[in-house]
């Protein structure tokens, strides 16, 4: 089990955790979520020694990384699949991983096996792929066949044989009881890898739970109704029907309109009653993404403008048809909202348990996002510490050992 207690990282000014406490237990995929800069590497990279904590501590199975006896043989972790010797070949590279922790040469061939590399295992690393260096990276990881296995992107650059490989990997390394941290920013993927997630933004903690409730606290199910586009009263007169009845009703770009509060039965009785026709009634059930969006749009430190062209954008000829505005989910463009929260009126967002600790950062809300942000809290000063220097990274934590899963796509691991 991994273990942080009050975790906290200042790099000078700069708080890139903040007092942070969760538990990563055995047996399931955690997955470690957060927008760009939230900490989840910095946090990574004190779970594994290349970092010291400026305040709390993180433990693996109740010791720290650098006092875990044999430290290679019971943690691998992929951090950073490019921190490899270009000129060494992908095998040596591995064979160097293995002698320093007293792995047996015949582990290395296992896990090129494992990954699919052993057409490559001669070929210098320089001339990888990006996802030809994420999976050495996942065989330098598995070397030792750990108990607990710390991924950070292990997707980056995976096609989509690889992505499935990968998940299925994941799922069986927690099936087999052993513990597994992965950091990933593809909701789709997390939603069928993890069980558990730990989400932090700008550095602390916004939630520590199951997926299942993750989704079901930040964002509810919807029906999605239509009536004929060719008459707005249509539209209004169902509106004023629904919100009349208990449901919440938010128009869509394309006309649309998004009922929580109601069932669909109600629904289609509601506008039978108003004499209003409808084109669709559909059933949508809330996804990972939207939960997290919803959850973290109050923490998101770098977001997108409009790119102006500064005017350099060509007239369009006579005639022609501009192309629609799409909503990008996330960036505050009108017309796009995350999903109703289940508490209506209450905490927006679920929290493990109370409010969130005070903390250095006040979160600005999302502007046009029209929901409270319980993270703006007025700044306060960080107490004076003295940031801590970060120790030399140790050769051990850029990749380390492990097992195999039984996959359909990859020779079994002979371990
Ligand atoms: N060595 C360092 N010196 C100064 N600031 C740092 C250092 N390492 C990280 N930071 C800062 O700490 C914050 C957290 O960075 P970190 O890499 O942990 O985020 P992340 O959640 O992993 O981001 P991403 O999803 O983009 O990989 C960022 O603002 C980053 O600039």
């Amino acid at each position: 089990m991994i273990e942080a207690v009050g975790l906290t990282k200042r790099y000078g000014d700069k708080t890139a955790v903040y007092n942070l406490s969760f538990q990563v237990r055995p047996g399931s995929v955690t997955g470690f979520l957060g927008p760009n800069g939230s900490g989840k590497s910095t946090t990574m990279r004190m779970i594994l020694g290349l970092d010291n904590p400026s305040a709390g501590q993180v433990t693996i199975g109740g010791y720290p990384y650098r006092r875990l006896p044999n430290a290679p043989r019971q943690v691998g972790a992929l951090l950073d699949a490019k921190a490899v010797h270009g000129g060494r070949h992908a095998r040596n590279h591995l064979l160097c991983l293995a002698q320093l922790s007293g792995i047996p040469a015949r582990r290395v061939d296992e896990v090129l096996g494992v990954v699919g590399l052993q057409d490559v295992a001669k070929k210098r690393s320089k001339g990888f792929s990006l996802g030809m260096g994420q999976r050495l990276g996942i065989a330098a990881a598995l070397l030792g066949d750990p108990q607990v296995l710390l991924f950070d992107e292990p997707v980056n650059g995976l096609d989509p044989e690889g992505i499935l490989w990968v998940r299925n990997l994941m799922k069986s390394l927690a099936a087999e009881g052993r513990t597994v941290f992965v950091s990933s920013h593809l909701m789709s993927e997390m939603a069928v890898t993890a069980d558990h997630l730990i989400v932090i933004g700008r550095g602390q903690l916004l939630a520590d739970m199951s997926v299942r409730d993750f989704i079901s606290h930040n964002s509810a199910d919807f029906a999605r109704v239509r009536t004929p586009g060719t008459d707005p009263a249509q539209r209004e007169k169902l509106t004023a029907a629904l919100t009349e009845a208990g449901g919440q009703v938010l128009p869509e770009q394309d006309g649309g309109l998004r009922v929580t509060g109601l069932p669909l039965p109600r629904i289609s009785d509601l506008a039978h009653e108003a004499d209003v026709r409808l084109w669709e009634l559909s059933p949508h059930q809330a996804s990972l993404e939207e939960a997290y969006m919803r959850m973290t749009q109050g923490a998101v430190d770098y977001r997108s403008t409009t790119d102006q062209r500064a005017g350099l954008q060509q007239q369009l000829p006579p005639g022609a048809v501009p192309p629609p505005q799409m909503p990008v989910p996330g960036q505050g463009q009108p017309g796009w909202y995350a999903p109703p929260s289940p508490q209506h009126g209450g905490q927006p967002f679920a929290m493990p348990q109370g409010q969130p600790p005070a903390g250095p950062y006040g979160a600005p809300g999302v502007p046009g996002a029209g929901v409270p942000n319980p993270y703006a809290q007025p700044a306060q000063p960080a107490p004076a510490q003295p940031a801590q220097p970060a120790p030399a990274p140790s050769p051990a934590a850029s990749a380390q050992p492990s097992s195999a899963a039984p996959d359909l796509t990859k020779p079994e691991d002979a371990r």
